[in-house]
């Protein structure tokens, strides 16, 4: 397979697991005219959907932010830069093919004679999916050309056009997996989340060995995959050590990690909280001097594994250090997965009062399955950034019985049926968190991507 962000060439790839050969189907057989126009699917029509148009239908939105990274360079450049990740109709002239519509018939049509042609195993290892998000198109669930439909529902009203998504799986999600993963399958593992269209890909942590082995490779991840285009891919750096190994490594980006919680900051990173924030002030200034920007994290923004309830003005403390000290971004992490809509409001209520809505992101742990119910809210309250993990991986390391993040195809396909725009391929997002489920042995641990290759499945079995 060839990757380096470049797009496959016109011709729709698909592996035969009974004789392992490669079928190459020219675009021009396949493709036809896309519809981004059509009116937004009720949910009863969506049982008599079949799965190839349900998938298109839940598939990308294809408005790029404004501010094509999504991320201001304030301190970088002296000045504001806005993170709105609008989605303005004049984005329809930089990306033309949201005009573009798809004759699906044909399409199809091709594909349920391929998928017979290939049997149904093909459906169930996720190469379907890659052939069948046809590599070369985007399908768009843009409901109609104002984003978010039925915007005078007072339940949708507040939600942003556009969310950026952070992918956190090669980091949060590996991070904690006991068998360590070896390099070329993280690697493989980051092409494909920036082939599905994901703006940025947290790729590593340059942190002591030690204390995560699993992340002891960072230096060789980064440098396979430093040149992909089309994504930014930054990586965590606990202290100037790690930050100076992570830009010889090749890294553009990094990110600081403090906590709310002071018994986490200690088991985590070793030091306390204003211990950590004098560490990490030397790490944006030498960021500052090589011009590197600097995501923040702020852990345990809910509670924290063994002191409970953090009160929202000690998270609003850190954030707000971490802001002054030139994070571009903040995420704000429920660390043990113990958040609810209930302590989540509070939280957003405190930390906004100190930092603007458009500099912070939210992240999710779902442990208790509250994450897409505290995502929903957070959309509703202004933020328009989300961290997720690929098949719901992860874990954090030093919080004992925090589960993995939410699952990024969980977010992205509850984003398309809001009709809120992301830029990430639905069937290629699902095709890569297949290949990491499969790498590491357990079933995909979105429940979004297992409904929908069941649907695969069963729709290929009736051919
Ligand atoms: C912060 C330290 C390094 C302090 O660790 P320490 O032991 O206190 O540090 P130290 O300065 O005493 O150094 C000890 C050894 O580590 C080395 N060292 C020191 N720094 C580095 C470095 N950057 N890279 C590589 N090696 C390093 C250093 O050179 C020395 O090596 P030795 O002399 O013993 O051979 C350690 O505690 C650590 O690495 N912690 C990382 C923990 C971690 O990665 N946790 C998971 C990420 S946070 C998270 O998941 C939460 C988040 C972000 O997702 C949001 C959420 O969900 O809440």
């Amino acid at each position: 397979m060839q990757w380096n962000g470049v797009r496959r060439a016109h011709s729709i790839w698909c592996k035969s697991l009974t004789n392992n050969t490669h079928l190459h189907i020219p675009v021009s057989h396949v493709v036809a005219t896309m519809s981004s126009l059509e009116e937004p699917l009720a949910f009863d029509k969506l049982s008599s959907m079949s799965s190839i148009g349900r998938i298109q239908r839940f598939s990308s939105g294809a408005c790029r932010p404004r501010d094509d990274i999504g991320m201001g360079h304030h301190w970088i450049e002296g000045r504001d830069c806005s993170t709105s990740n609008s989605c303005n109709d004049d984005d329809k002239e930089s990306f033309p093919w949201r005009r573009h519509t798809r004759k699906i018939s044909e399409g199809e049509h091709l594909l349920r004679n391929f998928s017979t042609l290939l049997g149904r195993s093909c459906a169930a290892s996720g190469t379907l999916w890659e052939s069948k998000s046809f590599q070369e198109h985007k399908y768009h669930t843009c409901s109609n050309e104002n984003g978010v439909p039925h915007s005078s529902n007072k339940f949708v009203r507040g939600i942003p056009k556009f969310v950026k998504i952070v992918e956190v799986g090669p980091r949060d999600g590996l991070q904690n997996e006991k068998n360590i993963v070896p390099t070329s399958v993280k690697v493989e593992l980051i092409q494909r989340l920036v082939s599905a269209g994901l703006p940025v890909v947290e790729a590593t942590s340059f942190v002591s060995p030690k204390w995560v082995p699993q992340l002891a490779d960072a230096k060789d991840v980064m440098g396979a995959v430093s040149t992909l285009d089309g994504a930014r891919l930054p990586v965590l750096t606990p202290n100037v050590k790690g930050f100076e190994a992570a830009i010889s490594a090749g890294a553009k980006e990094v990110a600081i990690f403090a906590s709310a919680s002071e018994s986490f900051s200690l088991s985590n990173i070793n030091c306390t909280i204003e211990e950590s924030l004098s560490r990490f002030r030397a790490v944006t200034t030498a960021a500052k001097e090589h011009s590197i920007p600097v995501r923040g994290y702020v852990s345990c923004v809910v509670g924290c594994p063994k002191e409970g309830p953090v009160p929202p003005s000690k998270v609003a403390y850190v954030v707000k250090e971490l802001y002054e000290m030139g994070c571009f971004e903040i995420s704000l992490g429920d660390t043990i997965g113990i958040g609810t809509p209930g302590t989540v409001v509070p939280m957003l209520e405190a930390v906004m009062a100190v930092v603007p809505a458009e500099k912070l992101a939210v992240h999710f742990h779902d442990t208790y399955g509250q994450a897409l119910a505290n995502i929903l809210v957070s959309l509703q309250m202004g933020i328009n950034i989300v961290d997720s993990s690929i098949a719901g991986l992860g874990g954090c390391p030093y919080a004992k019985g925090a589960s993995g993040n939410v699952a990024t195809e969980d977010v992205v396909y509850m984003l398309n049926g809001l009709g809120v725009q992301t830029n990430v391929d639905l069937g290629k997002l699902i095709a890569a968190g297949d290949f990491i489920s499969k790498h590491l042995g357990r079933p995909n641990g979105s429940k979004a991507a297992v409904a929908l290759n069941r649907r695969i499945i069963a729709d290929a079995s009736k051919i």
